[in-house]
Order: structure tokens, then C-alpha cells, then sequence
């Protein structure tokens, strides 16, 4: 059943309400992709499924579940771009195929179409990361490109993660590099809120703040581990995503994973789409972030570098101003969360926090 992960319920003794809800079955592990036909019928879900993929991912991973689904009637339908046409439009395919289950098989932004598809026609899915590059695997929240950038949207969580390590550790080094990038991103993201929390008396999740804190600490203590093709490195990266998901579905809002960071990601990929990773961006950020929090920015720094993820402008073939547009154009996304990219930065100041990434 969708809900509104906000709602208040009024009441004559107390007030505040919140429902938080949560993968009810979580796989990880090698193989794990075998475990899909005994999880649906575990979850006790029959009908018409449809299967969402990428056009990479339908190709390896994605023909795999078609297989393993074989017995079962399945519609398949590929995922472009996450905008609400695109979201229409599976959902039209669905609602003709009566289809009663969503399997997202894909990256990032597959997912969070089945996030919202499935709420949006009350129906269950399944998530079934074929990368750990970002931190959308378990939670309640999908980004959506509009015109005026991204938005976040209460969404519903899958209802069982599949994490099949032996496939995400074999994706690109990339994709991992941008997963654990997009958990150091928490660093300044609980930094935005408690800023927010000071200056404009925004209410806090201490259990959300804590548990994304500890996330990326866990993660940036085993970045010596984060090698490609390893399935211990994919077991750890999964591990801290579905942690952050987590955070993300306690706070009710991507708030202890997406701060100033992330707008400036968002602004990244609005002013050159496709330049970079959604995590590579947000790693890029980050460092920015810390800069112009006074924290241990060249610490975050060296954690993306020990991962391999870039960190200059350079280094993701885009140009120093843009990147400096970035940094003064990240207030415009999601103005109503305050973060330190919205306390009126200088183009001095962005300049001279951008030529910093470069100081050896
Ligand atoms: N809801 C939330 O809480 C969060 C949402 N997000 C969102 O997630 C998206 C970013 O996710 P991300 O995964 O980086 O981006 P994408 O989903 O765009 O995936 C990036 C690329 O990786 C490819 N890919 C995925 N898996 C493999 C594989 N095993 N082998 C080879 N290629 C592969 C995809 O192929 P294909 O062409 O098949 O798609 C795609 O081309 C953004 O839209 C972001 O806003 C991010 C964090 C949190
Ligand atoms: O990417 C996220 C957390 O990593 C959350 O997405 P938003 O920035 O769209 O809220
Ligand atoms: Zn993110």
C-alpha cells in the first residue's frame, strides 16, 4: 500500500505520526539473482509481472531474470531518462499489461521509476541493483529530472532487494567507485542539516543523522577494500547503500544523504547532462562542500582518490568554470533545503574552492 511517508495524524493527546516503511526481504550474495522466483512467491505476489530495465543492463543481467521469470507472464519494458513522461509512459504499459509486481533490474534511475511507478498504481517491486553506484537500492525516495532540475519524491520502497554480488562486482569499476562517492557525500549532507537545524531551527532525525554518519565512516574505513572485480568490495559498498537507503526512509526525506553536495550535483548534470555519474558528481561536491564548511576537506578527497573516483573538474572532461557555475547555481535546486551552498557564495569564493581541488 503507498503512503505518505509524512503523514500527520491528528490526534487530541499527540500530534505527530510518521509510518516508515521497509524492504520486507533483503538478498545479498553470490547468485543471489536464483533467489528471485522462491522471493515472489514468498511475498505471495501472483499476476502479470513487469520486468524494468536499462538498454545496457537488459542485455546481461536483465535477460537473466527474463529467464529465470520464464514460467511466469512477464512484460518488459526499457527505461530512458527518469522525467514524468517517461514515468507516464510505463505507467500506461503497466496498467495495460494489469501487471500486479515490478522487478527493476538496473542502475540508479531504473529503480526509482519502479519506485514511483509502484506507488503511483499501488503495486509491489523488486529491486535488483546490477551496480552498487548509488544509494537508492532500499529507500523511500526517487529523483526525478523536471525542468526546474531534480526533485525529490515520496516514493515506495521495493518490497524485497536483490543484490547479487557476483554481478556488481563485475560492472564496471566505475559504477563502485560512484556508489561509495555518493556515501561520503553523507559527510556533508548531515553537516547541511545540522547547519539548517542551527540557523533555520529545521527538525532533525538523530537516529536518520546517526546512521548515515556511521555509514560513511564504516565505508571510508574499508576504502582500501574497494577494488574492481572483488566481491568482498561489492558486498561492503552494498552493505553501506542499503544502510543510507535506510537513513533516508527513517528521516522520511533524502535529507541525511542529499545536502548542498547534491544540488550541486543536480546542477551539474542540469547545466552538462551526462557528463559524470550521479555519485562522481556528488563526490565533487562534496569535497566543495567540506571546503566551504572549513572541515578535513583534503581527507574526503584522498577517500574518493584511494576508491578511484574524480575529483576535479578535469577529471570528469568538464571545464572549471562550468564547475564554478555548479557551485554558485546549486541554491536554484530544491531552494527549501538549506545548505552551505546557500549562504550567498561568492564567485570569488567558488572560484577559489574550485582551484583548490587541484592543490596537491
Ligand atoms: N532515490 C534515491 O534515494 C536515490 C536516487 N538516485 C538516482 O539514481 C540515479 C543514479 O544511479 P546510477 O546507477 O549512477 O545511474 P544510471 O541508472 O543512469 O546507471 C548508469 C549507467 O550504468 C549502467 N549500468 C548499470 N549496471 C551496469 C552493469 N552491471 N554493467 C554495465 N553497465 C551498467 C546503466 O546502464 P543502462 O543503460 O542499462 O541503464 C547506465 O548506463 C540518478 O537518477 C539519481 O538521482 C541516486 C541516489 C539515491
Ligand atoms: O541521491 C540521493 C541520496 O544519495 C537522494 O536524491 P535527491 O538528491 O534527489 O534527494
Ligand atoms: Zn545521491
Amino acid at each position: 500500500m503507498n503512503v505518505d511517508n509524512n503523514r500527520i495524524l491528528k490526534d487530541k493527546t499527540f500530534d505527530k505520526s510518521r509510518w516508515i516503511q521497509m524492504p520486507r526481504n533483503v538478498v545479498v550474495g553470490h547468485d543471489a539473482l536464483l533467489q528471485i522466483p522462491g522471493i515472489i512467491d514468498d511475498l505471495g505476489v501472483a499476476g502479470p509481472i513487469m520486468l524494468l530495465s536499462g538498454a545496457t543492463t537488459i542485455q546481461t543481467v536483465g535477460a537473466r531474470v527474463a529467464e529465470l521469470l520464464q514460467e511466469r507472464p512477464v512484460t518488459t519494458c526499457l527505461v530512458g531518462r527518469i522525467t514524468y513522461d517517461e514515468i507516464q509512459r510505463i505507467e500506461e504499459a503497466a496498467k495495460e499489461a494489469g501487471s500486479v509486481l515490478i522487478i527493476a533490474v538496473g542502475g540508479g534511475r531504473v529503480i526509482d521509476t519502479a519506485k514511483v511507478v509502484s506507488y503511483n498504481l499501488d503495486i509491489q517491486f523488486i529491486s535488483v541493483p546490477t551496480a552498487a553506484s548509488h544509494d537508492g537500492i532500499a529507500s523511500s525516495r526517487a529523483s526525478v529530472v523536471t525542468d526546474a532540475g531534480n526533485v525529490s519524491v515520496a516514493a515506495q520502497p521495493p518490497l524485497a532487494i536483490v543484490a547479487d554480488t557476483g554481478v556488481i562486482a563485475t560492472a564496471p569499476h566505475r559504477l563502485l567507485a560512484a556508489g561509495c562517492a555518493d556515501i561520503i557525500a553523507n559527510y556533508t549532507a548531515i553537516l547541511d542539516w545540522e547547519l539548517s537545524h542551527r540557523l533555520t531551527g529545521e527538525a532533525i532525525s538523530e537516529y536518520a543523522l546517526t546512521l548515515s554518519k556511521i555509514t560513511a565512516e564504516i565505508l571510508v574505513n574499508n576504502a582500501d577494500l574497494v577494488s574492481h572485480n572483488d566481491e568482498t568490495a561489492a558486498w561492503i559498498v552494498v552493505k553501506a547503500l542499503f544502510s543510507s537507503g535506510i537513513a533516508m526512509s527513517i528521516a522520511g526525506s533524502s535529507r541525511p544523504a542529499s545536502g548542498g553536495e547534491h544540488k550541486f550535483a543536480h546542477m551539474l548534470e542540469r547545466l552538462v547532462p551526462d557528463s559524470a555519474l550521479h555519485g562522481e558528481a556528488c563526490g565533487l561536491g562534496t569535497i566543495i562542500g567540506m571546503y566551504f564548511h572549513g572541515g578535513d576537506w583534503k581527507g574526503i578527497r584522498a577517500s574518493l582518490r584511494r576508491i578511484g573516483a574524480p575529483t576535479t573538474p578535469k577529471d570528469l572532461g568538464i571545464s572549471n568554470e562550468t564547475c564554478v557555475e555548479a557551485v554558485l547555481r546549486a541554491c536554484e535546486i530544491r531552494p527549501e533545503r538549506f545548505t552551505i551552498f546557500d549562504t550567498g557564495i561568492t564567485r570569488e569564493a567558488a572560484v577559489a574552492a574550485v582551484e583548490a581541488l587541484y592543490e596537491v
